[in-house]
C-alpha cells in the first residue's frame, strides 16, 4: 500500500512512514494511492464480530508491511481495552429510523480517543523498532489535544506539544490537556483560533530545517492513520443495520472534515452509503461551499459547539483532490487561493462533491433547543456537537435509515447543557477530581518563531 500527497509533489510513502510524518513536505495531505474494496460478502461477514475484528479487516489492507498481523492485532487490542463499553461504538434508537452512534465511551469522552488511542500504540511499535525519538505537535479546539495528551503521556519516546486557543475551548476540555502531569505533555494556549493554531503547525511542518531538527510528527487527522481508524465505526454502524444489504445514511458534525472523510471512505470501500450529510455550526463554511461553491472564510464566531469552531477545514483537501480527478496541481492553486481568503469550486467538481455530500448548520438557538427537546423527547442528553448533527439530520430523516454521530460526551460542555436543559452532567468519577489538578500550561503569541523557539527550549530542558 502507498501513499500520495493531494498536491502531487512530494515523494510517496509506505503506511508507516505516512504516520510519522505527518503532513507531506508539498503541504499537502497523505491518501492511498487506490483505496481497497471490501465486497458484499466481506462485509456481510462483519455482523457479530467484536468492534476489535471488524477494525482489524477494515483496517489491515491499508497498513501493507508496516506492521505484521500480530504486532497489528495487539495495538488495536490495547487501544480499545480501556473504553467504558463493552461494544465500544454503541448505537442507540433516537426516533422512527434513526440512530446515534455514540463515541464518546473513551478515556478522554469524545470520538477522537478512537484514532488517538491506536495511532498511540502505532507509533510506540513503529519507535520501539527503529529507536527513534519524535515531537508532536498538535493544534486543538478541544478535544484532539485531550486526547492526544492521553494517548501519549508518559510515552518514552515521544515529546507531545498542543496548542489550543485560548480562552475558546471549554473548562473540562482545558483542564484535561493543562492537568497532564508528566514531563512529556505541554500544553500551550495561544493567542488567536483553531484555524490560527492549525496555520502554525502547518507552518511548523513547512520549515524544514524545525521539522528534521526536532523530526516533527503530527496527529491531526492530517495524519491519515487518524483518519483510517475513524472508518472502523461507519462500518460496525451500518452492518448492525443491516449493510451490506441495506443503505444507510450518517449525519456528522462536522470541523475539520476527518470524520466524515472516513465516511466518505468508507461509502468507497464498499459500505453502502446514501448520504453523508456535513452538520455545520454557526461556522458554517463547509455548508456555504456545498451550497454555493464558493469556499470563503469569514471571521470565527465563538459557540457553544466549541470543537467545530473552525473556517479552514483541513480535510476538505482530499476530498477535492479526488472531486478535481486526483489532479495535484488544481488542488496546489485552490490552496494558494484559500491563503487569501478563498476559492471557488468549479462546477465539475461541485457536482462531485454533492454526489457524496448533502449540508445542514445549525445556529446557536437551534443547537440549544435540540439539546433541550432530545432530553424532553427522545430521553437523550446530547453534547452541543452531537445536538448539531441530530439538528441538521431532522431534514433528512426518511426511508434509509439515519445514523448520527455523537462525537463528545455531554459532560464536555456542562454550561451550555445546562442552559438548555436545566441539567448538569457530571463527569465520570474517574475524572470526579478534575477541577482540583494543578494546571500547567504556557501562553505563547500566535507567531512561529516565538512557538519553534518554545517547543526547542522545552526539548532542550
Ligand atoms: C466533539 C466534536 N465534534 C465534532 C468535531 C468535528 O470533527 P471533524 O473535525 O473531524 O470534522 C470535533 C472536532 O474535531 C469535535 O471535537
Ligand atoms: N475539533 C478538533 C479540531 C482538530 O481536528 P483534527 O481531527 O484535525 O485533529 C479538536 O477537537 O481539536
Amino acid at each position: 500500500m502507498r501513499y500520495i500527497s493531494t498536491r502531487g509533489q512530494a515523494p510517496v510513502l509506505t503506511f508507516e512512514d505516512t504516520m510519522l510524518t505527518g503532513l507531506a513536505r508539498d503541504g499537502g495531505l497523505y491518501v492511498p494511492e487506490t483505496l481497497p474494496r471490501m465486497s458484499a460478502a466481506e462485509i456481510a461477514a462483519l455482523a457479530g464480530l467484536s468492534y476489535e475484528d471488524v477494525a482489524f479487516r477494515v483496517m489491515r489492507p491499508f497498513v501493507g508491511e508496516s506492521f505484521t498481523d500480530a504486532e497489528f492485532g495487539d495495538c488495536i487490542a490495547r487501544a480499545y481495552a480501556g473504553f467504558g463499553h463493552a461494544a465500544r461504538a454503541p448505537l442507540k434508537q433516537l426516533q422512527d429510523n434513526h440512530f446515534l452512534l455514540e463515541l464518546f465511551h473513551g478515556p478522554t469522552l469524545a470520538f477522537k480517543d478512537f484514532a488517538m488511542q491506536l495511532i498511540g500504540q502505532l507509533f510506540q511499535t513503529a519507535l520501539a523498532r527503529s529507536g527513534e525519538r519524535v515531537t508532536i505537535v498538535g493544534a486543538t479546539s478541544g478535544d484532539t489535544g485531550s486526547a492526544a495528551m492521553e494517548a501519549f503521556r508518559g510515552l518514552e519516546n515521544v515529546d507531545v506539544f498542543i496548542l489550543y486557543p485560548h480562552g475558546r475551548v471549554s473548562d473540562v476540555q482545558r483542564r484535561q490537556m493543562t492537568t497532564v502531569s508528566e514531563a512529556n505533555a505541554h500544553a500551550l494556549a495561544i493567542d488567536g483560533t483553531f484555524d490560527d493554531a492549525q496555520a502554525r503547525l502547518k507552518d511548523m511542518f513547512n520549515d524544514f530545517v524545525f521539522r528534521d531538527e526536532v523530526r516533527l510528527a503530527g496527529v491531526n487527522s492530517i495524519n491519515f492513520a487518524r483518519v483510517l481508524a475513524q472508518v472502523v465505526y461507519y462500518f460496525t454502524a451500518a452492518v448492525a443495520l443491516g449493510a451490506p444489504h441495506r443503505e444507510v445514511s450518517f449525519c456528522v458534525p462536522t470541523g475539520n472534515f476527518g470524520d466524515i472523510f472516513a465516511g466518505y471512505l468508507a461509502k468507497r470501500m464498499g459500505l453502502p452509503i446514501a448520504r453523508l450529510v456535513v452538520a455545520t455550526n454557526q461556522n458554517d463554511i463547509l455548508h456555504r461551499a456545498l451550497s454555493t461553491g464558493d469556499y470563503v472564510t469569514q471571521g470565527v464566531a465563538p459557540s457553544i459547539s466549541p470543537s467545530m469552531d473552525i473556517q479552514v477545514s483541513s480535510n476538505f483537501e482530499r476530498a477535492l483532490f479526488d472531486a478535481y480527478g486526483r489532479d495535484g496541481a488544481a488542488v496546489a492553486q485552490l490552496m494558494a487561493e484559500l491563503k487569501a481568503g478563498g476559492f471557488h469550486i468549479s462546477q465539475g467538481a461541485l457536482e462531485a462533491l454533492r454526489s457524496d455530500f448533502a449540508s445542514g448548520r445549525a445556529s446557536e438557538a437551534e443547537t440549544s433547543a435540540m439539546i433541550a427537546r432530545s432530553r424532553g423527547e427522545m430521553g437523550e442528553l446530547l453534547c452541543p456537537h452531537s445536538a448539531v448533527g441530530v439538528h441538521v439530520a431532522q431534514d433528512f430523516l426518511g426511508a434509509v435509515p439515519m445514523v448520527t454521530l455523537a462525537t463528545a460526551h455531554p459532560a464536555k460542555f456542562p454550561d451550555a447543557v445546562e442552559a438548555a436543559t436545566g441539567i448538569r452532567p457530571a463527569l465520570p468519577a474517574r475524572m470526579a477530581d478534575l477541577f482540583e489538578r494543578p494546571e500547567r500550561v504556557s501562553r505563547v503569541p500566535n507567531d512561529l518563531t516565538a512557538l519553534e523557539a518554545h517547543v526547542r527550549e522545552a526539548l532542550a530542558r
